[in-house]
């Protein structure tokens, strides 16, 4: 049983486009820390999702921060881009950044939260250079790409690893699981050391979002 506190981050993937403006104050109203922003190139992941002209619409209307998850690649080119359109955290992936230090020092200097997600086949170890470097730590828990896919169980361990290496390394990073995750599962990722849900399926498709998302707090 966790006592700290989780941050519950609802993915707009998963909401229904025609009734954003619904959404989003469904989101305002409720519990919900951050929102999650997923944005997909078809190249890097084998999806299209949505980019920098939504981000600036939702900014207008969103009363928390834009946790931007970038699924592209080469995402330095955009990051200056996202920060004009309004992110507050921006997540680059670990595979898609073969100078992720650069990238991560262009983030925070454009005053963003600087993020790394590591794909499932990804291993904890690699980022042992660059975690006192980093805002935040995203575990994918599914393969990127698809909101409403099954949890990958071993990410539980590989949240296991990381928090060791948080503490060894007095790094500050917070730890975000993103995929998958569900009202049955959401203790065991707190337990495990997880600080920030991310969850869309499990909040949007359900009867009582705000309800759901005061649950997966309660860790
Ligand atoms: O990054 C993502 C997909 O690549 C999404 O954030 C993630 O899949 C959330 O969706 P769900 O909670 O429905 O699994
Ligand atoms: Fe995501």
């Amino acid at each position: 049983m966790q006592t700290k506190k989780i941050y519950v981050a609802p993915s707009l993937l998963s909401a229904n486009f025609l009734q954003l403006d619904r959404e989003i104050d469904m989101i305002n109203n409720s519990e919900a820390d951050w929102l999650h922003f997923d944005v997909m190139d078809g190249n890097f992941v084998p999806n299209i999702s949505f980019g920098l002209p939504i981000l600036a619409q939702v900014k207008q209307q969103i009363k928390k921060p834009l946790d931007v998850h970038l699924m592209i690649t080469a995402p330095e080119r955009y990051a200056e881009a996202f920060r004009e359109a309004g992110a507050d955290h921006l997540t680059v992936h670990y595979e898609a950044c073969p100078h992720l230090h650069r990238n991560i020092q262009q983030i925070r200097q454009l005053g963003m939260k600087a993020g790394v997600a590591i794909n499932p086949h990804t291993s904890v170890s690699l980022l042992a250079d660059i975690i006192r470097d980093v805002d935040i730590v995203l575990v994918m828990s599914v393969n990127p790409g698809f909101g409403g896919q099954e949890f990958i169980e071993h990410s539980l361990t590989k949240v296991r690893q990381l928090r060791q290496l948080i503490n060894d390394t007095s790094s500050g990073a917070l730890i975000e699981i993103d995929g998958g995750v569900t009202l049955e599962n959401a203790s065991r990722l707190a337990d495990a050391g997880c600080d920030v849900l991310v969850a869309g399926n499990t909040v949007f498709n359900s009867d009582n979002p705000a309800a759901v998302i005061r649950q997966l707090k309660l860790g």
